[in-house]
């Protein structure tokens, strides 16, 4: 049996996590000795979720390990090699299943690291390589980061609203869209600004904290509610938080004060209590008064119950005084957006001498859908104070004009030159060249502590929710003017 791969929780091997396209393209590229043409696709967005105005990176580690542990199984072959098409022939023939048998990855992967903050239209991954490999990576490389995405986006809009000094609690297991997805929600929640999740698997999996409370159900199935904090107090004397909303929750928090004295009677301190249900500004204010009255002004107030970003802004501004903030449904679902609209596509071609490139274009009725041609970079510029300013994508494979000018690439109109000497840096990075992995990926809290310093130096206008400022993102104006040109080129002229 093969060590459990990072991503996923059922087969030994994931190869076939794809769509068949992918496989019937690889087919017809080695059919026509296409293969290792050299290509380059980036995997990118076009707008960031959430109706937000920035996006936190995520995926990347759960694609290296599927990347490193990629290799069709035999049990795969045989499967590929039953599949028929119409007239009953095979799909695929035996020759090109021991092809696939024997296929070693060999491509350039450049990414930008998790935690990162990135904006539409910037390859989140540059993959270079044989033609045929590129392409087969598309689908699974698009289903890692567009959720991970998705949700380590969702997780610091709900840090946002709950301030760095409230904790967040991850407990949408029992709502996620099955096992893999609240595995993963797990992971991305956390690395997007969740300090601990209630999922004992991902804490396994990936090294999260666990912390959980108790159900409506252990109160009911004691006499009285005194009776099962007492009982939940014996079983967990220095970590217990109490549910209150059983039946009513003010006398539940007077119930839990006077647990609380007993424990403290023997050198045990009560953790918290949880709100579930009712006003939640309310009854927290009133719980933090009874509580702190009592002398038990360390005792956390957990609240939980469809809780979201716009949720916990409001309850903040009603002055509620939960400092402790449980989230299932909303978070692991990203209730509001279904799912990240990342796309993979093709940009660089090698000429058919082996010698340049032609840059590749699909184009769109909307000019926001047309893609970038070139072997993309992304240069976030920086202000005095470290802060991101504006970020250029640029054609690395071919040099750089001395004045720098970007063009906002849906309004050609508005343009900025680039402050010669201003500080940069550069988002994607080498992980794989050749397949060979060069980069040792951060762990998983270094990734979390950088998303939280990547969304702390955005501009508060551009983390707002509500109509939040558009962060400029620009093509390089050589870049800018190839694209115009290849749009033309490509598109036929019919006259009026
Ligand atoms: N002060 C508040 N301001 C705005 N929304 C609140 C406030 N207090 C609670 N809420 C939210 O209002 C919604 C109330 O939902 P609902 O009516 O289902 O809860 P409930 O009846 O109190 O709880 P339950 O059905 O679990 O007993 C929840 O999403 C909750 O988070
Ligand atoms: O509300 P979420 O953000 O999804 O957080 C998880 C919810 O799961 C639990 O109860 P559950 O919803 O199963 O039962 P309930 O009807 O008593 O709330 C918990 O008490 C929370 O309410
Ligand atoms: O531990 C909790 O309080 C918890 C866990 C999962 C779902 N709701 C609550
Ligand atoms: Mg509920």
């Amino acid at each position: 049996m093969n060590p459990a791969p990072l991503s996923g929780l059922y087969a030994p091997s994931l190869a076939l996590i794809t769509d068949l396209y992918q496989l019937t393209m690889a087919y017809g590229y080695w059919q026509q000795g296409l293969q290792d043409r050299e290509a380059v696709f980036h995997l990118y967005f076009r707008k960031a979720p959430f109706q937000g105005g920035y996006a936190v990176a995520a995926g990347l580690a759960l694609a290296v390990d599927w990347l490193e542990n990629l290799r069709f199984s035999d049990d795969d072959l045989a499967y590929l090699g039953s599949l028929r098409g119409s007239k009953g022939t095979p799909l695929f023939p035996p020759d090109f299943l021991a092809y696939l048998r024997d296929l070693k990855f060999t491509c350039d992967v450049d990414a930008v690291p998790e935690g990162t903050v990135v904006f539409g239209n910037e390859p989140l991954l540059r993959i270079q390589g044989p033609l045929l490999q590129a392409q087969l990576l598309e689908t699974a490389l698009l289903t890692l980061v567009n959720f991970q995405t998705l949700i380590a986006t969702k997780a610091a809009r709900i840090r946002e609203a709950a301030g760095p000094h409230d904790q967040i609690l991850e407990f949408g297991l029992r709502r996620a869209q099955g096992f893999d997805g609240g595995l993963g929600a797990s992971r991305a929640a956390y690395l997007g600004g969740a300090d601990a999740t209630s999922n004992v698997l991902a804490g396994q999996r990936y090294g999260l904290p666990v912390r959980g409370t108790h159900a409506h159900s252990w109160v009911m199935s004691f006499a009285d509610e005194e009776q099962a904090f007492t009982a939940y107090a014996q079983a967990f004397p220095d970590d217990s938080v109490f549910l209150v909303d059983t039946y009513d929750t003010l006398d539940g928090v007077r119930h839990a004060i006077e647990v609380a004295r007993k424990m403290r009677a023997q050198g045990h301190e009560l953790g918290g209590i949880r709100l579930d249900s009712g006003d939640l500004a309310y009854l927290s204010r009133e719980a933090r008064a009874l509580l702190d009255e009592a002398g038990f002004d360390k005792v956390r107030i957990v609240a939980s119950n469809d809780l979201e970003e716009n949720l916990i802004t409001s309850l903040k501004q009603q002055g509620a005084r939960i400092d402790t903030w449980g989230v299932g449904t909303q978070l692991v679902t990203a209730y509001n957006q279904a799912a990240l609209g990342g796309v993979y596509k093709l940009a660089a071609l090698r000429t058919a001498d082996g010698t340049g490139w032609d840059f590749t274009i699909k184009l769109s009725e909307q000019i926001a859908k047309t893609s970038v041609p070139g072997i993309l970079q992304v240069r976030r510029y920086l202000d005095e104070q470290g802060h991101p300013r504006a970020d250029m994508l640029y054609n690395t494979a071919v040099p750089l004009p001395e004045r720098l000018v970007l063009v906002d690439p849906n309004d050609a109109t508005r343009r900025r030159p680039v402050r010669p000497g201003a500080p940069f840096r550069e988002l994607l990075e080498p992980v794989f060249c050749q397949g060979r992995r060069v980069l040792d990926l951060p762990t998983l809290a270094e990734s979390r502590a950088l998303a939280q310093r990547e969304v702390a130096s955005l501009d508060p206008a551009v983390r707002r929710f509500l109509n939040p400022h558009t962060y400029p993102v620009g093509l390089e104006l050589s870049l800018y003017d190839y694209r115009t040109q290849l749009i033309l080129a490509k598109r036929p002229q019919r006259p009026a």
